[in-house]
């Protein structure tokens, strides 16, 4: 609510839309950070060999997400949810890469 003079003024539809409109960026900007993140661990897991996907370290990331909508308006299901998704995507991207990116051994070795 906004107080303009003195009086509570209730954002129109339009004030409400605009809102959401920033929000949406900022969710899109942090998402697209934290897959580019992601990116690179896959990466790195790839050259030390180790498998791409961690069914313990997902099963931490939907408890830190169900654990952190205690504090905010959003269900433990609606977080779990966003959880699931974020991962749904990290994961494909995940796989596409590791598939793609050379490992150290089938790097090819630089010569002077
Ligand atoms: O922590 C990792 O090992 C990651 O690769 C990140 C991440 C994630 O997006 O949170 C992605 C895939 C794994 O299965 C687990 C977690």
């Amino acid at each position: 609510m906004i107080c303009v003079q003195g009086k509570k003024h209730l954002p129109s539809v339009d004030e409400l839309r605009k809102q959401i409109e920033s929000i949406d960026k900022d969710i899109i900007d942090l998402i697209a950070t934290r897959m580019e993140i992601a990116d690179e661990l896959a990466k790195e897991k790839k050259h030390s060999s180790q498998g791409y996907w961690d069914t313990g370290v997902e099963r931490a990331v939907i408890d830190r997400y169900m654990e952190l909508c205690e504090d905010v308006s959003l269900s433990v299901g609606e977080a779990k949810l966003i959880a699931e998704v974020i991962l749904k995507i990290s994961k494909e991207r995940q796989k596409l890469l590791y598939d793609s990116e050379p490992s150290v051994q089938e790097k090819p070795i630089k010569r002077k």
